[in-house]
């Protein structure tokens, strides 16, 4: 078993921050595992925000708890991971973290009207630019006084959001290694 630290770090915030293109860029960087927390919500969870309906706690807990299940497979794997997932409030954080103790989290923290730009010309996507507001409702910021999480304040392009994430946690940008 390798002794090396591990790291399941969480990239969270509401629809259209860049969750999943920001987690891609971490995975290829890294070579750790990639999982788009979406691909776990139950079929009846995409089909209510798909109709334009807000999750609501009891929709979301099955949800969590499989995101959980992957982690805890990757940790007993003692594989590293980067999961793109909302996890919009404290509760689902603490829901995350409880008993997994390479869990982080890392929120993109986008301008507003940068996130409706975004959505409206997301057209091929479940989730529609109406359902921002009630993502930024449902937000609730970590806390830094009583929750630990990194924040990037993103309304920079791609490369320039993933450069400063690798930066902020500390990680070397392995995917060019080697290609001289
Ligand atoms: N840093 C960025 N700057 C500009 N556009 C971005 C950035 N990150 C993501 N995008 C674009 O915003 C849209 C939403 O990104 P996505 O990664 O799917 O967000 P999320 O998973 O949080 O909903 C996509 O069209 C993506 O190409
Ligand atoms: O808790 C929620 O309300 C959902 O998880 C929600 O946040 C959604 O699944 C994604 O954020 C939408 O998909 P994108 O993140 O890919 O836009």
């Amino acid at each position: 078993m390798s002794t090396a630290a591990i790291r399941h770090l969480v990239v969270m915030g509401v629809s259209g921050a860049g969750k999943t293109t920001l987690a891609k860029g971490v995975a290829d960087a890294t070579g750790w595992d990639f999982l788009e927390g979406d691909a776990l919500h139950p079929r009846a969870n995409i089909a209510k925000m798909a109709s334009g309906h807000p999750l609501t706690d009891e929709d979301r807990w099955p949800w969590l708890e499989a995101i959980g299940d992957w982690i805890d497979a990757r940790e007993r794997e003692r594989e590293s991971a980067v999961i793109a997932c909302s996890a919009l409030k404290r509760s689902y954080r603490d829901l995350l973290r409880e008993g997994r103790p390479h869990v982080e989290f890392f929120l993109i923290d986008v301008p507003e009207e940068e996130l409706h730009r975004r959505l409206e010309q997301r057209d091929d996507h479940f989730m529609k630019a109406s359902m921002l507001r009630s993502q930024l409702d449902t937000l609730e910021r970590p806390d830094p006084r009583t929750e630990p999480a990194a924040v990037l304040r993103s309304d920079g392009d791609e490369d320039e959001a993933l450069r400063l994430t690798l930066e902020a946690l500390g990680v070397e940008d392995a995917s060019h290694a080697g290609s001289e």
